[in-house]
């Protein structure tokens, strides 16, 4: 009895986004192999994505959840279904979309009030959840599905308004008072940055900015070593609590778990293993833009060019549908047939963490979405870099410029989904960089250490080992204090 009401019970709230919910749902597994009582909230359509993680955590004797609450779609006025941030692809759809998720404040206070957990970690996107906390008398903690790094960055363009001082939108500005030198121009900040005028989604930061402030720490996918500067900048200079217990993807060990993230991968995604076993180690570039970006025709047809032109064997990754019998816009004549043996195209959803872990890939052309970099860091590769929107840009400068494991695409303007144009000449010589010759190999080397730093923070020891366990810590003595509040 005693035992059973010392577990700790966790509610794991994630935003409605796949780059959100996949490494959610990867700390819910690490909380729970660690004998926390873990419960996802989510909505419908976002909870057969976690289902069979929880049934396959209860066959292993682990105690683990799922919760679901409507989404208010309609009522909003948005297309019934729409319960995920990459449908909103529109103005006017985003902010329905945020509108919706206000409105998911009184049935999460209602599951509190009805399970009581003993703390709520829930997306940064999600401020309104540190008062529901704070009414039941719980921590909120944030989880950053993204690195120091960008926060740090974030917040000190936030502080310092360094982008205010130059003359125009490429000039480049230094972030000020950051532990390296880090230039960034206007152009590749995000909008709600540098708008004047009042947006729904600035509304939204500055609540997140707020919320941060007055919750009880934040749990970042990351891992100290990767950026103690950023990990201290965030603890020492912004005075934040913090805990660094990343990369969470390492929780996956078996195949059929690392294959099964985020979505079930495509029929292309599963053949692509084969063959990748006949292909020598490091020989494989695998380009893929996560789950958001989305590249119009004549990108996808530079992208192609770009491909061929490298000679560089590839996994690419399109979000595209083959429809039997229709010739594809985007890709020049007969390209499959002419890269046929040396290159795949996977239409749909890819198995990221095996394809990455095959010895045969060698190089990774990513937008640097967080979970993208971390996983190409657990894998060991040098990186194609080719931010296009969220943070995109300040992960770019943590990969080129601090870890140096990566090129620049030469992406220079962020936008929301649709990616900067660039040209096929520069992404054959990007892919050249990281594939062949001497600063590819330095690049390999680098990466390769910062893989096995990754691999041993996690194990027994390990920084986000350690972390892991003063957060458990912290939270057994926050729930006990609680207890001896409630008794006395
Ligand atoms: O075919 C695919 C495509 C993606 N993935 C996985 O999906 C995730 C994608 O996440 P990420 O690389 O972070 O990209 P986005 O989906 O674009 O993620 C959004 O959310 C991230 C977390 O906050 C931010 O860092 C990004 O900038 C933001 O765009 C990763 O785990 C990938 O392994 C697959 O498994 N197969």
């Amino acid at each position: 009895m005693e035992s059973e009401k010392r577990q700790l019970h966790l509610f794991i709230f994630p935003y409605m986004a796949a780059g959100h919910m996949i490494p959610a749902i990867d700390m819910a597994k690490l909380f729970a192999s660690r004998g926390l009582r873990i419960t996802i909230i989510t909505t419908p359509l976002n909870a057969s994505s976690i289902l069979k993680t929880v049934e396959k955590s209860k066959i292993l004797g682990l105690k683990m959840d799922m919760l679901i609450i409507e989404f208010p779609a309609e009522q909003v006025g948005l297309p019934k279904g729409s319960e995920s941030y990459h449908l909103a692809t529109a103005p006017d759809l985003r902010m329905k979309f945020l509108e919706a998720i206000t409105l998911l404040r009184q049935p999460l206070e209602e599951l509190v009030q009805d399970y009581c957990p003993d703390c709520l970690i829930t997306s940064a996107l999600f401020p309104w959840t540190t008062d529901v906390a704070r009414r039941f008398g719980i921590p909120r903690l944030i989880f950053h599905a993204t690195s120091s790094f960008s926060i740090c960055a974030s917040e000190c363009l936030r502080l310092y308004e360094p982008y205010k001082k130059v003359s125009s939108d490429s000039e480049p500005f230094i972030l000020p008072n950051f532990p390296d030198e880090i230039k960034l121009t206007r152009n590749q900040l995000p909008d709600f940055v540098t708008q004047d005028i009042e947006t729904d989604v600035g509304k939204l930061i500055r609540q997140v900015i707020k919320a941060e402030l007055t919750s009880d720490g934040a749990v970042f996918n990351s891992f100290y070593d990767l950026e103690p500067a950023y990990a201290d900048y965030y603890k020492k200079v912004l005075g934040r609590k913090a805990w660094h217990i990343g990369p969470v993807s390492l929780c996956n060990k078996e195949s059929e778990d690392k294959a099964r993230r985020g979505k079930e991968a495509s029929v292309h995604g599963h053949e692509c293993l084969k063959w990748l076993d006949s292909k020598k180690p490091d020989s494989v570039v695998y380009v893929c833009f996560g789950s958001m970006a989305n590249f119009n025709d004549s990108q996808l047809m530079e992208i192609a060019m770009g491909l061929e032109a490298s000679q560089q064997q590839f996994i690419w990754v399109v979000k595209r549908e083959k429809t039997q019998g229709t010739k594809d816009e985007w890709l020049p004549e007969e390209f499959e047939k002419r890269v046929e043996g040396k290159g795949l195209i996977i239409r749909g959803w890819a198995p990221q963490l095996l394809i990455l872990d095959h010895e045969a890939v060698g190089g990774f052309v990513t937008h640097c979405g967080w979970n993208s970099t971390l996983e190409g860091v657990v894998a060991g590769v040098p990186m194609v870099t080719w931010p296009v929107s969220a943070e995109q840009f300040y992960n770019e400068k943590l990969v080129t410029q601090i870890l140096k494991i990566g090129v620049g695409v030469g992406a220079q303007q962020w936008v929301r989904f649709l990616g900067d144009s660039i040209g096929k000449e520069a992404i054959e010589k990007a892919l050249i960089r990281v594939m062949v010759g001497e600063e590819a190999e330095e690049m390999r080397s680098r990466a390769r250490e910062l893989m096995k730093m990754a691999k041993s923070s996690a194990e027994g020891g390990g920084s986000s080992y350690s972390d892991l366990n003063a957060l458990i810590e912290d939270l057994s003595s926050h729930a006990i204090a609680g207890e001896a509040t409630e008794n006395n």
